[in-house]
């Protein structure tokens, strides 16, 4: 079975500059594969040529061993594949439920979802609705379905968000700082969630709260100026000298 996703030497520059340089990575079956590293590595850029959304300069990228090709936003479910961005981007004035519902209508054919409802979806579709309801209550903010998500605290807001991925039904999902401004408590429930939806997809995430990387990642690459400083489990990049110099060092856990 070819792994999940590949990176092979990819390489882009953007106004000159190497944003990524010669990025090698790999992500398995059902695996969590973190990426770290300082401001400005090239982290989120790489989760976008991760996801066909940018095409590299040098390099393939490769889903299930065939090549990946340039995708819109709107295209990613058709490769099985969601992605959530560092900012939310919630439609205020629709409810959480509608708002998920939206995630899965932008999907074009009738693939994986398309299995579930038996026929083009549209936002009325009762089949739709019931498996964002399934997605809310499996994050557990299935009480908030007919708020609006203003009222909602960030933490409700952020699992919003990721409903919207996981009611494409993705095989890879690709997260862009999913622990980003909760509370201790909430990224442990964050933890216990993303340990739970491995047991189904792949997950590739950035993060810079070590303290989820650590116990959810089963590999970590560590990205510095755009370059693979490292890679391996946590426990082994943690201590790797090339790493601690661009990163650990300085990194908030
Ligand atoms: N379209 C673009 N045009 C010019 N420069 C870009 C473009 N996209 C990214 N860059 C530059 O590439 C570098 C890497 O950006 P990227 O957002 O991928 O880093 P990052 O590791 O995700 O940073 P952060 O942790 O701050 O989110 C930055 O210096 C950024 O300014």
């Amino acid at each position: 079975m070819p792994p999940v996703l590949q990176l092979r030497d990819v390489s882009l520059s953007r106004d000159g500059r190497a944003v990524l340089d010669r990025v090698t990575l790999d992500v398995g079956e059902r695996q969590v594969h973190g990426v770290v590293g300082p401001n400005g590595a090239g982290k989120t850029t790489l989760l976008d040529v991760a996801c066909g959304l940018v095409r590299p300069d040098h390099g393939d990228v490769v889903r299930r061993g065939e090549p990946l090709p340039l995708m819109r936003h709107r295209d990613l479910p058709r490769a099985e594949i969601a992605r959530t961005l560092q900012t939310l981007e919630l439609d205020e004035r629709r409810t959480v439920l509608d708002n998920v519902v939206l995630g899965a209508d932008h999907q074009p054919r009738p693939g994986v979802l398309g299995a579930l409802v038996g026929r083009p979806r549209s936002s009325e579709d009762p089949a739709l609705r019931e498996r964002a309801r399934v997605v809310l209550d499996e994050l557990r903010i299935g009480m908030h379905a007919r708020e609006l998500p203003a009222s909602l605290p960030l933490a409700v807001r952020k699992r919003v968000d990721l409903a919207r991925a996981l009611v494409t039904n993705p095989s890879l999902l690709v997260l862009d700082e999913p622990a980003a401004g909760l509370s201790g408590p909430e990224r442990d429930e964050l933890i216990k969630l993303l340990r739970s939806l491995a047991r189904r997809m792949s997950v590739v995430l950035v993060e810079h709260h070590l303290d989820v990387v650590s116990r959810v990642c089963d590999e970590v690459t560590v990205l510095d100026d755009g370059r693979v400083v490292a890679h391996g489990p946590f426990d082994v990049v943690r201590d790797d000298p090339a790493a601690a110099a661009a990163y650990f060092g300085q990194a908030a856990g």
